[in-house]
């Protein structure tokens, strides 16, 4: 099978003004009538002059007496004028035509009613006092709006008031979204994933963003990679009012990557290849018939990247609107993001506020992590001239939450706990909720986050053999000069996690040195880590003599996950990890996990909700229905040598 060759890659502005370039616009996007009530959103292909006059009358402003404006100008303080009723003033409501003959209103307030056609005024009306006069808002005949205007919610009522019922608009631009692949499931079958089998979700995903950005979306079910039955996909979505079809996965160079292919079938293909990351391998062509063809790449991440840098602007440009921009806000990152030269790179980012500093966290890069599109608050890009940003760079970010739900984020970094998962849901259920942006870097990661001020509080659970003590020998060696309140979140149940039924007769430590037993390690500077050192020296074996020592994951669950899978015959890790999995458990030891949080952040509205949580012994009931936490030292403040009594 001959495989694809990407043409050169090209910056993705080069990318949407070539096809801008080969595009027919006035061909392609037809005008059309639309009833005005319908009519938001809709770009005017044309200007509209009003019909009617607001008002079409000259009408009372207020809730008074009309009258004629110069006998009411001796009118004073204690020598009032007195007018009658019918050639002298008229009563009017807001709203009401003026009656013939009167050139002001007077609120009623300031009328004093001396008999039942007499009234008596204190002060001077000046002419069209209180009048709302012909025209005075909307003139008949004059333009209303301008062509090219995206019709307001707003605008539908001036529409209406100056007797446009309908208006001429461009059509709204309309997508149709092909998934392919052997591998996809249509998740309208509801199914059942196997090995090799993924749910199809990126359709439904990038036609809700499309709509979002005022299109008219649609899919199909997926489509086999076959040739034929691609190209018959195709031509039926070209065939269909679609002005853009775009085509997902099958972008790259796979040996069933026929996107480009059948691109080539129906029309040209202008792009292939963008110098973005991810996102890379989008295509971009235009139909034998004059339609913009897109082919979206299968990962979802990259996916997004070519819906949001390629269609949109294409998309906004063909249906004469602006794309909805996102606000900015300028965060300091707090990790290191390595990037390549040539390439603008896309980093999606956990926002939060720390004191008075905006910190931002990359989350991890793969194209396929779909949770790093639903974590994100933020998104940065790396330009193509730079090999990366340094860690504590204050770098430009665009929103994707509102910065409401930004000041409300708690940020917690370092160690996994599945109570912080707990925790995270409860808070967020409070009258004021607050959403937990936790980053798993592991116990050290988050002492080392403290002592460069990036986070509001940290987990962590390290055990220091030498004491017999938690957290504060490593606190008193790595932020000596911080004051930091160590408060217990639980005490937990750390073992060896085995595959159900313990086929291999795992016992204890000692059996990792054996043969035939595979372990999964956690990641260097995980408290779990330096508990399985502790332990393994304990025992007198050295780290080379365990099989997958060198394997690494970031948390219990990904732990487990191994085990589950078969992909490891064992690993350390918390009994609840073992339980939610049905998992086999061998317990190695109890341990402490705080949170530790700056003295300084106590008052923060944040931390004062997490403490409220965490002392309440409903929440405290939750932690132990995990199962393998203890909680009689949780919501307390920790002291030194305290170790595991309290
Ligand atoms: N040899 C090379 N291989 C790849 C390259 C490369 O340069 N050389 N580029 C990589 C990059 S970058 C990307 S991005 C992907 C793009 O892949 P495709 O567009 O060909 O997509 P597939 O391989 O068919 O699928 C990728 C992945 O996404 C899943 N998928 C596909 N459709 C859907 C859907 N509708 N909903 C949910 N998930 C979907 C699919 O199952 C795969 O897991 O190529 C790299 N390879
Ligand atoms: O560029 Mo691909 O789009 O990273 O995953």
């Amino acid at each position: 099978m001959e495989r694809n060759i990407y043409l050169h890659t090209v910056p993705l502005t080069q990318a949407v003004e070539t096809l801008k370039a080969a595009l027919d616009r006035e061909a392609l996007v037809g005008r059309e009538d639309v009833d005005t009530q319908d009519a938001a959103g809709r770009v005017l292909a044309g200007p509209v002059f009003a019909r009617y006059s607001s008002p079409t009358f000259h009408s009372a402003a207020m809730d008074g007496i009309a009258v004629r404006a110069k006998e009411t100008f001796a009118a004073r303080e204690g020598s009032p004028v007195r007018l009658r009723l019918g050639q002298g003033y008229a009563p009017v409501n807001t709203g009401h035509p003026l009656p013939a003959g009167f050139d002001a209103v007077v609120m009623i307030e300031n009328v004093v009613q001396e008999g039942e056609d007499t009234v008596a005024l204190e002060a001077p009306a000046f002419p069209m006092q209180h009048v709302r006069r012909i025209g005075e808002d909307i003139v008949a005949t004059e333009l209303l709006m301008p062509q090219g205007r995206r019709i307001s919610a707003y605008d539908l009522g001036a529409l209406l008031s100056a007797g446009i019922w309908q208006v001429e608009a461009f059509e709204p631009v309309r997508l149709a979204f092909i998934p392919t692949g052997d591998e996809v499931l249509d998740f309208m079958q509801r199914p059942e994933p196997k090995a090799g089998q993924v749910v199809e979700s990126n359709s439904v995903m990038l036609c809700a963003l499309a709509r979002f950005w005022g299109l008219e979306a649609r899919r199909v079910p997926p489509v086999p990679d076959n040739l034929e039955a691609l190209e018959a996909a195709a031509r039926q979505a070209l065939d269909s009012d679609a002005h853009i079809v775009v085509i997902g996965a099958g972008s790259s160079a796979g040996s069933k990557d026929y996107t480009r292919t059948v691109m080539e079938r129906v029309g040209r293909v202008l792009v292939h290849g963008v110098a973005a990351m991810p996102g890379k391998p989008s295509l971009l062509g235009v139909a034998q018939n004059g339609k913009l063809l897109v082919g979206a790449p299968g990962y979802p991440v990259s996916a997004v990247i070519c819906f949001e840098e390629l269609v949109r602007p294409l998309a906004a440009w063909l249906g004469r609107f602006d794309a909805p921009e996102r606000a900015g806000l300028d965060v300091e990152l707090t990790r290191k993001v390595p990037s390549k030269l040539g390439t603008e790179e896309f980093v999606r980012l956990a926002v939060g506020r720390v004191g008075q500093r905006w910190v931002a966290t990359p989350l991890a890069r793969g194209a396929g992590m779909i949770t790093t599109l639903t974590r994100a608050q933020a998104m940065t890009r790396v330009p193509e001239q730079l090999e990366g940003l340094e860690a504590g760079a204050t770098v430009r970010a665009e929103l994707l939450s509102p910065m409401a739900e930004l000041d409300r984020t708690l940020v917690i970094v370092g160690s996994h706990d599945n109570t912080l998962d707990l925790l995270a849901n409860e808070l967020m259920g409070l009258a004021e909720p607050v959403r937990m942006s936790s980053t798993h870097v592991g116990s050290m990661g988050g002492i080392n986050a403290l002592k460069g001020g990036l986070a509001l509080c940290a987990g962590a659970h390290l055990f220091d053999p030498e004491t017999g003590d938690f957290n504060f020998p490593f606190l008193a060696k790595y932020v000596p000069d911080q004051d930091i309140t160590t408060v217990n979140l639980a005490i937990r149940h750390q073992g060896l996690i085995l595959a159900k039924g313990n086929p291999k007769c795992i016992k204890g430590v000692a059996d990792l040195a054996r043969e035939d037993v595979r372990f999964i390690n956690r990641q260097r500077g995980a408290g779990t880590r330096i508990l399985l050192d502790h332990h393994l020296k304990t025992a007198g074996i050295k780290p080379e003599q365990v099989r997958g020592y060198d394997k690494e994951e970031f948390t219990h669950m990904a732990v487990a996950v191994n085990v589950l899978t078969g992909a490891a015959d064992c690993g350390l890790g918390i009994y609840a990890a073992a339980k939610a999995l049905g998992l086999d458990f061998v317990e190695l030891a109890r341990e402490r996990y705080d949170l530790l949080i700056p003295t300084r952040f106590l008052d923060d509205p944040r931390i004062a909700a997490l403490l409220a949580m965490v002392r309440s012994p409903e929440f405290q009931a939750k932690i132990r229905g995990q199962g393998g936490y203890e909680t009689n030292l949780t919501g307390q403040i920790m002291r030194p040598g305290m170790g595991l009594e309290g």
